[in-house]
């Protein structure tokens, strides 16, 4: 890679002779010598070949370049999105985030990869340019330079209006990205309350933002192009105007002259180009802060600390005091002052009224939030002192939702499990969850694949007990786990409960909400 672009750095070099070897040949055969224009022949067609073989390599490269780059960006920034906080996540929409690693990380990679290069390349010609102009003429070089001047200042304001707009752009895709995945995503809700002409007028809403801030862009880019033409035109008028003078007060030959006009044109060019790829690499960079702000969030403090993994968790739970309002929701408290003692082994039940917070004690106890006052222990220790990968392993969690994902049916029991896990124990959990039968019945038994149609939501919520219990947890949570069974299986479900209370061989405490 370096040899190459050290060999496509010469030819470049070698590509800012052009102008006057075109300019030598066509003069020397007006002179009659051959030997002059027989070199410069093959001195031009030779430049011909290697730009041809060095631009397409270059372009391969920089591709194979951009979709390794695109990999990173789109690893490291999912990779800082997984470890963030579950309040981040109440704050940031899905589709938005899932925006960001799509379109915004290609951007990204337009940045560094074709963007920077061209820059370089054009600066090189451009000054290689204006260097052969300075040998020739400086008045005329000056005009030439006054254009270029006046080119890059309209670029300037056009360019901060593009980088606003390119942001624009990103948020309002990223927006319309988030209403048509809600929308999909609950499209049987859609359909059961008929809401389908409002939420296509909310994605609606969302185009035409992105239509009106795209149309501007447009406007403004021809406004830019229409002044880029005139400027262009008015160089070379400018060169036949001053040159033509030049000559005939025999300042300059009509060799110079054609040199200049030719280097002027290359000056433009490169001028043009370098515009061009700043343009799009303001546009680029306008899109892409909010990916290099996500990634350069720090992982939750949660897992930068290591903390104390106890031989074994015996389940004694205490909150002391415990105060807790969400992030999103300041000003409304959802626990206050809360103390509870769970002693190991117990099987415990939280009741209350619908939102009156039992979710969120669980939620605290899984320290997806921190309290925000009092103190969690867990075997005498506080929460935020045990590792918290450690102490999740040995929590059975069962939510009120279970979501299964898109794997077979074996897998999804053995989501999270931390031990080695044979066939036989799949089953033996899908067993005690009341499972076995139902999973034995379909297509494929416990290699079906899992879709949204599949299972019923008390079939879901089974394969997510099974889940639970093939851990051997020593803590087990069931928030609200029989509300989506029918009455028999709820009844199996409780005859768990029961058999857990009672087994005295597998100790667990057991809090059931
Ligand atoms: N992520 C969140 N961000 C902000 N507020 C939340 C969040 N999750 C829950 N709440 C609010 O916290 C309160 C308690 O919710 P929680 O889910 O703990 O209640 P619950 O007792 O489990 O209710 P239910 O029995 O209906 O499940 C509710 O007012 C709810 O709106």
């Amino acid at each position: 890679m370096a040899y190459l672009s050290r060999s496509c750095f010469l030819n470049n070099c070698r590509e800012i002779s052009m102008p006057s070897i075109l300019a030598a040949s066509i003069f020397s055969a007006q002179r009659g010598e051959t030997m002059v224009f027989s070199w410069s022949l093959r001195f031009l067609f030779t430049l011909c070949v290697t730009s041809g073989i060095c631009s397409g390599l270059r372009s391969g490269c920089f591709s194979i370049a951009n979709i390794i780059v695109v990999k990173r960006l789109r690893g490291r920034l999912y990779y800082a999105l997984v470890f963030q906080d579950i309040s981040f996540f109440d704050a940031e929409a899905v589709g938005v985030l899932t925006s960001r690693l799509g379109a915004d990380c290609q951007q990204l990679s337009y940045v560094i990869g074709n963007n920077i290069h061209l820059i370089l390349r054009n600066s090189l010609q451009g000054t290689g340019a204006l260097v052969n102009l300075l040998t020739l003429s400086w008045p005329l070089t000056l005009s030439a330079l006054v254009i270029c001047f006046i080119l890059s200042t309209i670029f300037l304001v056009y360019g901060q209006y593009q980088k606003k707009a390119a942001r624009l752009t990103q948020e309002f895709n990223a927006h319309a990205n988030d209403v048509a995945q809600e929308s999909l995503y609950q499209i049987r809700t859609v359909r059961a309350y008929g809401t389908e002409q409002k939420e296509i007028g909310r994605y609606k809403e969302w185009l035409e933002k992105l239509a009106f801030v795209s149309i501007r862009e447009s406007v403004a880019y021809e406004l830019w192009n229409m002044s880029f033409t005139t400027l262009y035109r008015s160089t070379q008028v400018i060169a036949v105007l001053l040159g033509g003078m030049s000559i005939m007060t025999g300042y300059v030959s009509v060799e110079q002259l054609t040199k200049y006009v030719l280097y002027c044109e290359w000056l433009i060019y490169a001028t043009w180009r370098l515009v061009d790829n700043l343009s799009s690499l303001l546009q680029s960079i306008g899109a892409s802060e909010r990916v290099v702000q996500l990634m350069d969030l720090l992982p939750s403090n949660q897992f930068l600390s290591k903390g104390v993994k106890l031989p074994r968790l015996m389940g004694n739970i205490q909150f002391v005091n415990v105060s807790f309002h969400y992030p999103s929701r300041v000003t409304v408290p959802i626990l206050d002052h809360l103390c509870l003692n769970v002693k190991a082994n117990e099987v415990i039940a939280i009741v209350g009224l619908s939102g009156s917070g039992k979710s969120t004690l669980v939620n605290l106890l899984l320290r997806l939030y921190e309290p925000t006052n009092g103190q969690i222990y867990i075997d005498g220790f506080p929460l935020t002192e045990l590792d918290i990968s450690w102490l999740r392993e040995n929590i059975g969690f069962v939510g009120q939702e279970p979501y299964l994902f898109h794997m077979d049916i074996k897998s999804n029991i053995s989501y999270g499990c931390p031990k080695d896990i044979t066939d036989e124990d799949v089953e033996w959990a899908a067993k005690q969850a009341h499972a076995h039968e139902f999973i034995s019945s379909l297509p494929h038994g416990y290699e079906t694949l899992v879709d949204d149609d599949l299972l019923s939501g008390g079939q879901k919520q089974r394969i997510a007990i099974a889940r639970a219990m093939l851990r051997d947890p020593a803590v087990l949570i069931l928030d609200e786990a029989t509300s989506a069974l029918d009455s028999e299986s709820e009844h199996y479900v409780k005859g768990i409960l029961h058999a857990l209370r009672n087994d005295n061989i597998t100790k667990r405490t057991v809090i059931v909400i």
